[in-house]
């Protein structure tokens, strides 16, 4: 089985609120996967349904090929979650927190790891109430991670996290991922999820409107092509006039693909006197595919 999580036809309402309208998606082992979405699109009741917290109206949830309800979980042992705020007691230190999680045989050398990789050793020994945002943030990872579960759902880990932690963690998902981890995670900082992501799954207003591998969703074989010309103005309005899409913004910018070719732009704009100062290439960024697609869907 290549699935690791399948997910079909699931309901939810909250009274007279659609939290979730038909929602299904499969995750595939070893990958890792974004879900992304605006606020209050459904992507923690998702996540609530796949660990068993909240019943749903209809719909199949199966993770390992077990069906999972509120009621029946036994899947639910090989999963790590993080979902919303970490629970943590301030009068405890991180390592207690971490020994009250730990089962089996290597749940000692399993917290060491742990506590090594994610750079928490300074203050693992510290009481949590003086711990800060992110170090709570660190510790609820880690509470998700110490069992080396199979599957491993993370609700916006990097809140609270700063630049070096969330590289950390970056790595740390990757290395595990190679290893046959497979990864749900939720995330506003697109950016970051952009670089580790193997799919993206979008939902808005509880309805998954994309679907598909990292690289769809950002077309990443189209690149854009950023123009600084003598006249940015001008060279606009030619480009439009000959039916290039461009894109409305100060600087020149245009989508690259087997038709619109750097070469044909730049003869076009040079033939009517308009002198190119620099070329730039860029790839589009997750962050803009998930808006065109929101915008898409409106329409
Ligand atoms: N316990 C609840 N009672 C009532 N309504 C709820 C409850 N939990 C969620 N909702 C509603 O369900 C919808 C989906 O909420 P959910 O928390 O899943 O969104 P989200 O995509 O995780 O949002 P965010 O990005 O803001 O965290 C929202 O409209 C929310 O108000």
């Amino acid at each position: 089985m290549d699935n690791i999580l399948e997910i079909s036809g699931l309901n939810k309402h909250f009274g007279k609120k659609i939290a979730l309208d038909n929602v299904g998606f499969n995750i595939k082992k070893g990958h890792i996967v974004g879900l992304v979405g605006p606020n209050g699109a459904g992507k923690s009741t998702i996540m609530k349904a796949v660990l068993g917290l909240i019943g749903t109206d209809s719909g199949q949830i199966k993770v390992e090929d077990e069906l999972i309800s509120i009621n029946n979980h036994p899947a639910l042992e090989k999963v790590g979650a993080l979902i919303e705020y970490p629970g943590i007691y301030p009068y405890m230190t991180g390592r207690e927190h971490l020994k009250l999680y730990a089962t089996g045989a290597n749940a000692e050398s399993n917290i060491d790891q742990i506590v090594e990789e994610l750079e928490m050793t300074k203050y693992i020994q510290m009481k949590a109430k003086s711990y800060s945002l992110g170090m709570k943030q660190k510790l609820g990872i880690a509470l998700a991670l110490v069992n080396k579960p199979e599957f491993v759902i993370l609700d916006e880990p990097m809140n609270g996290l700063d630049p070096q932690a969330n590289k950390l963690l970056r790595e740390l998902i990757v290395k595990q991922a190679k290893a046959g981890t497979t990864f749900l995670i939720s995330s506003h900082i697109l950016s970051e999820l952009g670089k580790i992501a193997d799919d993206i799954v979008v939902i808005e207003q509880g309805k998954i409107i994309a679907d598909a591998p990292i690289d769809e969703i950002t077309h990443a074989d189209k690149k854009l092509i950023i123009l600084e010309t003598s006249d940015d103005n001008k060279a606009r309005q030619i480009l439009k006039e000959n039916n290039y899409a461009v894109a409305d913004e100060n600087k020149v910018i245009i989508q690259q693909n087997k038709e619109v070719t750097l070469a044909k732009i730049l003869r076009l704009l040079v033939e009517s006197g308009i002198d190119i100062n620099d070329v730039k290439h860029q790839n589009a960024v997750l962050e803009d595919s998930l808006l065109q697609i929101l915008k898409d869907d409106e329409k």
